[in-house]
Protein backbone atom coordinates (compact mmCIF):
# COMPACT_ATOMS: atom_id res chain seq x y z
CA UNK A 1 0.00 0.00 0.00
CA UNK A 2 1.10 3.69 -0.62
CA UNK A 3 3.15 5.14 1.90
CA UNK A 4 1.23 8.26 3.67
CA UNK A 5 2.79 11.20 5.37
CA UNK A 6 0.47 14.31 6.63
CA UNK A 7 1.79 17.23 8.07
CA UNK A 8 -0.19 18.60 11.02
CA UNK A 9 0.95 22.24 11.46
CA UNK A 10 -1.83 22.73 14.27
CA UNK A 11 -2.31 26.52 15.87
CA UNK A 12 0.91 27.64 14.26
CA UNK A 13 1.95 30.50 11.48
CA UNK A 14 1.57 33.90 9.97
CA UNK A 15 1.41 34.73 6.64
CA UNK A 16 5.20 35.45 6.46
CA UNK A 17 5.75 32.28 8.00
CA UNK A 18 3.49 29.96 6.14
CA UNK A 19 5.22 31.40 2.42
CA UNK A 20 8.06 30.72 3.25
CA UNK A 21 7.62 27.35 4.62
CA UNK A 22 5.22 26.70 1.38
CA UNK A 23 8.62 27.84 -0.71
CA UNK A 24 10.73 25.13 1.03
CA UNK A 25 8.06 22.51 -0.07
CA UNK A 26 7.56 23.63 -3.04
CA UNK A 27 11.95 23.00 -3.92
CA UNK A 28 11.88 19.92 -1.78
CA UNK A 29 12.42 16.51 -3.56
CA UNK A 30 9.70 14.07 -2.72
CA UNK A 31 9.56 10.40 -3.16
CA UNK A 32 7.35 9.78 -5.99
CA UNK A 33 5.21 6.95 -4.12
CA UNK A 34 4.24 8.51 -0.99
CA UNK A 35 1.18 10.71 -0.52
CA UNK A 36 1.69 14.05 1.14
CA UNK A 37 -0.62 16.08 2.96
CA UNK A 38 -0.59 19.02 5.19
CA UNK A 39 -3.19 20.70 7.35
CA UNK A 40 -3.05 24.61 7.68
CA UNK A 41 -4.94 26.75 10.13
CA UNK A 42 -8.28 27.16 8.28
CA UNK A 43 -7.62 30.89 7.75
CA UNK A 44 -4.28 30.06 5.72
CA UNK A 45 -5.74 26.93 4.00
CA UNK A 46 -6.20 29.24 0.61
CA UNK A 47 -2.98 31.03 0.59
CA UNK A 48 -1.66 27.53 1.03
CA UNK A 49 -4.05 26.03 -1.58
CA UNK A 50 -3.10 29.16 -3.72
CA UNK A 51 0.93 28.72 -3.90
CA UNK A 52 1.41 25.31 -2.58
CA UNK A 53 2.32 22.72 -5.38
CA UNK A 54 0.08 20.29 -6.22
CA UNK A 55 1.89 17.36 -5.30
CA UNK A 56 0.67 17.50 -1.92
CA UNK A 57 -2.45 17.91 -0.65
CA UNK A 58 -4.47 20.18 1.66
CA UNK A 59 -5.98 19.10 4.79
CA UNK A 60 -8.21 20.59 7.69
CA UNK A 61 -7.44 19.93 11.23
CA UNK A 62 -11.14 19.50 11.99
CA UNK A 63 -14.63 20.29 10.72
CA UNK A 64 -18.05 20.59 11.68
CA UNK A 65 -20.43 17.70 12.16
CA UNK A 66 -22.89 18.40 9.50
CA UNK A 67 -24.05 20.74 6.71
CA UNK A 68 -23.30 24.49 7.53
CA UNK A 69 -25.71 27.26 8.77
CA UNK A 70 -26.26 28.79 12.34
CA UNK A 71 -23.33 27.17 14.01
CA UNK A 72 -20.92 30.42 14.95
CA UNK A 73 -17.42 29.50 14.84
CA UNK A 74 -17.42 26.62 13.01
CA UNK A 75 -15.94 25.36 9.37
CA UNK A 76 -18.55 22.88 7.27
CA UNK A 77 -17.31 20.05 5.45
CA UNK A 78 -18.88 21.63 2.18
CA UNK A 79 -16.84 25.04 2.17
CA UNK A 80 -13.26 22.67 3.07
CA UNK A 81 -14.13 21.19 -0.30
CA UNK A 82 -15.07 24.63 -1.65
CA UNK A 83 -11.55 25.69 -1.39
CA UNK A 84 -10.05 22.58 -2.23
CA UNK A 85 -9.34 20.35 0.70
CA UNK A 86 -9.12 16.62 0.43
CA UNK A 87 -8.82 15.57 3.84
CA UNK A 88 -9.91 16.36 7.13
CA UNK A 89 -7.83 15.22 10.56
CA UNK A 90 -10.22 13.94 13.16
CA UNK A 91 -10.46 12.92 16.67
CA UNK A 92 -7.29 14.50 17.01
CA UNK A 93 -5.91 14.35 20.80
CA UNK A 94 -5.71 18.08 21.04
CA UNK A 95 -9.67 17.95 20.30
CA UNK A 96 -10.53 15.05 22.42
CA UNK A 97 -8.41 16.21 25.52
CA UNK A 98 -8.13 19.84 25.22
CA UNK A 99 -11.30 20.69 23.37
CA UNK A 100 -13.60 17.93 24.75
CA UNK A 101 -14.58 16.04 21.98
CA UNK A 102 -15.99 12.84 22.74
CA UNK A 103 -15.77 9.53 20.71
CA UNK A 104 -19.85 9.70 19.60
CA UNK A 105 -18.92 13.42 18.36
CA UNK A 106 -16.19 12.68 16.19
CA UNK A 107 -17.71 9.66 14.77
CA UNK A 108 -20.65 11.18 13.49
CA UNK A 109 -17.76 13.80 12.27
CA UNK A 110 -16.35 11.32 10.28
CA UNK A 111 -19.30 9.68 8.75
CA UNK A 112 -20.48 13.21 7.76
CA UNK A 113 -17.00 14.07 6.39
CA UNK A 114 -16.92 10.68 4.66
CA UNK A 115 -20.59 11.00 2.94
CA UNK A 116 -19.36 14.15 1.42
CA UNK A 117 -16.60 12.63 0.10
CA UNK A 118 -13.70 13.81 1.74
CA UNK A 119 -10.86 11.68 3.28
CA UNK A 120 -10.60 11.40 6.86
CA UNK A 121 -7.68 10.71 8.57
CA UNK A 122 -8.56 9.58 12.31
CA UNK A 123 -6.87 9.87 15.13
CA UNK A 124 -6.44 7.12 17.87
CA UNK A 125 -4.55 6.93 20.93
CA UNK A 126 -3.94 6.27 24.59
CA UNK A 127 -2.95 8.81 27.47
CA UNK A 128 0.11 7.83 29.49
CA UNK A 129 -1.74 6.54 32.37
CA UNK A 130 -4.13 4.10 30.02
CA UNK A 131 -0.82 2.69 28.67
CA UNK A 132 0.70 2.81 32.07
CA UNK A 133 -2.78 0.66 33.46
CA UNK A 134 -2.10 -1.68 30.11
CA UNK A 135 -5.70 -0.39 28.34
CA UNK A 136 -3.76 1.01 25.53
CA UNK A 137 -5.58 -1.50 23.00
CA UNK A 138 -9.09 -1.64 25.08
CA UNK A 139 -8.69 2.69 24.59
CA UNK A 140 -7.80 1.88 20.67
CA UNK A 141 -10.46 -0.36 19.72
CA UNK A 142 -13.15 1.90 21.67
CA UNK A 143 -11.68 5.12 19.37
CA UNK A 144 -11.81 2.72 16.50
CA UNK A 145 -15.48 1.48 17.28
CA UNK A 146 -16.75 4.97 17.56
CA UNK A 147 -15.21 5.77 14.21
CA UNK A 148 -16.60 2.81 12.32
CA UNK A 149 -18.91 0.63 14.82
CA UNK A 150 -22.16 2.86 14.87
CA UNK A 151 -22.27 3.24 10.66
CA UNK A 152 -23.27 0.13 8.87
CA UNK A 153 -22.50 1.88 5.72
CA UNK A 154 -18.98 2.66 6.37
CA UNK A 155 -18.32 -0.93 6.42
CA UNK A 156 -18.85 -0.48 2.31
CA UNK A 157 -14.63 -0.94 0.92
CA UNK A 158 -15.42 2.50 -1.00
CA UNK A 159 -16.03 4.27 2.03
CA UNK A 160 -13.14 3.07 3.54
CA UNK A 161 -10.75 3.73 0.92
CA UNK A 162 -11.10 7.44 2.14
CA UNK A 163 -9.75 6.63 5.54
CA UNK A 164 -6.15 6.67 7.17
CA UNK A 165 -6.00 5.54 10.92
CA UNK A 166 -3.76 8.12 12.37
CA UNK A 167 -2.20 5.70 15.73
CA UNK A 168 -0.85 8.77 17.85
CA UNK A 169 -0.40 8.27 21.74
CA UNK A 170 -0.98 11.06 23.75
CA UNK A 171 2.32 10.85 25.84
CA UNK A 172 4.56 10.75 22.60
CA UNK A 173 2.77 14.19 20.86
CA UNK A 174 4.84 17.22 21.12
CA UNK A 175 7.03 16.01 24.36
CA UNK A 176 10.46 14.92 22.20
CA UNK A 177 9.01 11.30 23.67
CA UNK A 178 9.00 8.80 20.35
CA UNK A 179 7.48 5.53 20.60
CA UNK A 180 9.59 3.03 20.06
CA UNK A 181 9.55 1.02 16.93
CA UNK A 182 8.53 -2.00 18.38
CA UNK A 183 6.06 -0.45 20.60
CA UNK A 184 4.62 1.30 17.67
CA UNK A 185 4.73 -1.70 15.81
CA UNK A 186 2.39 -3.60 18.51
CA UNK A 187 -0.29 -1.17 18.16
CA UNK A 188 -0.61 -0.92 14.54
CA UNK A 189 -0.53 -4.57 14.25
CA UNK A 190 -3.28 -5.35 17.01
CA UNK A 191 -5.72 -2.30 15.49
CA UNK A 192 -4.93 -4.30 12.31
CA UNK A 193 -6.53 -7.04 13.61
CA UNK A 194 -9.69 -4.93 14.92
CA UNK A 195 -10.30 -3.98 11.36
CA UNK A 196 -10.36 -7.56 9.88
CA UNK A 197 -12.37 -8.89 12.85
CA UNK A 198 -14.84 -6.31 13.27
CA UNK A 199 -14.67 -4.77 9.67
CA UNK A 200 -13.48 -7.52 6.78
CA UNK A 201 -10.30 -8.99 6.03
CA UNK A 202 -9.83 -6.67 2.44
CA UNK A 203 -10.24 -3.07 5.07
CA UNK A 204 -7.64 -4.82 6.92
CA UNK A 205 -5.25 -5.30 4.65
CA UNK A 206 -5.23 -1.88 2.33
CA UNK A 207 -6.05 0.39 5.06
CA UNK A 208 -3.35 2.60 5.96
CA UNK A 209 -2.17 3.00 9.56
CA UNK A 210 0.24 5.72 9.94
CA UNK A 211 2.15 6.73 13.63
CA UNK A 212 2.70 10.03 15.15
CA UNK A 213 3.95 11.48 17.84
CA UNK A 214 7.12 13.19 18.05
CA UNK A 215 8.48 12.07 14.75
CA UNK A 216 11.59 13.84 13.51
CA UNK A 217 14.06 13.35 10.29
CA UNK A 218 16.48 11.21 13.22
CA UNK A 219 13.43 8.76 13.68
CA UNK A 220 11.62 8.02 11.03
CA UNK A 221 13.87 6.10 9.51
CA UNK A 222 13.90 3.02 12.15
CA UNK A 223 10.06 3.68 12.73
CA UNK A 224 9.28 3.46 8.65
CA UNK A 225 11.26 0.13 8.88
CA UNK A 226 7.87 -1.37 10.89
CA UNK A 227 5.90 -3.91 8.34
CA UNK A 228 2.71 -2.48 9.66
CA UNK A 229 3.63 1.35 10.22
CA UNK A 230 2.22 3.06 7.02
CA UNK A 231 3.36 6.16 6.97
CA UNK A 232 3.50 9.42 9.96
CA UNK A 233 1.37 12.30 10.98
CA UNK A 234 3.87 14.81 12.12
CA UNK A 235 3.46 17.88 14.24
CA UNK A 236 6.11 20.44 15.45
CA UNK A 237 9.06 18.48 12.22
CA UNK A 238 6.21 19.15 9.75
CA UNK A 239 6.29 23.26 10.27
CA UNK A 240 10.74 22.74 8.35
CA UNK A 241 10.12 21.70 4.94
CA UNK A 242 13.29 19.93 4.51
CA UNK A 243 12.46 17.87 7.86
CA UNK A 244 9.08 17.49 6.39
CA UNK A 245 10.87 15.64 2.92
CA UNK A 246 13.29 13.48 5.19
CA UNK A 247 10.74 12.19 6.53
CA UNK A 248 8.23 11.24 3.59
CA UNK A 249 11.50 9.99 2.15
CA UNK A 250 11.51 7.77 5.02
CA UNK A 251 9.60 5.22 2.50
CA UNK A 252 13.17 4.12 1.16
CA UNK A 253 14.22 2.58 4.62
CA UNK A 254 10.40 0.91 4.38
CA UNK A 255 11.70 -0.38 0.58
CA UNK A 256 15.29 -2.04 2.22
CA UNK A 257 13.27 -3.16 4.84
CA UNK A 258 10.63 -5.18 2.79
O1 LIG B 1 -0.80 15.51 14.53
C1 LIG B 1 0.37 15.35 14.87
C2 LIG B 1 0.71 14.86 16.18
O2 LIG B 1 -0.03 15.47 17.18
C3 LIG B 1 2.18 14.78 16.47
O3 LIG B 1 2.71 16.00 16.89
P1 LIG B 1 4.30 16.08 17.15
O4 LIG B 1 4.95 15.52 15.94
O5 LIG B 1 4.59 17.53 17.36
O6 LIG B 1 4.57 15.25 18.37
Amino acid sequence: MQFFVGGNWKCNGTKESISKLVSDLNSVKLESDVDVVVAPPFIYIDQVKNSLTDRIEISAQNSWIGKGGAFTGEISVEQLKDIGCKWVILGHSERRHVIGEDDQFIGKKAAYTLSQGLGVIACIGELLKEREEGKTFDVCFQQMKAFAGKLPWLYAVPSWDNVVIAYEPVWAIGTGKVATPQQAQEVHVAVRDWLKKNVSAEVASKTRIIYGGSVNGGNCAELAKEEDIDGFLVGGASLKGPEFATIVNAVTSKKVAA
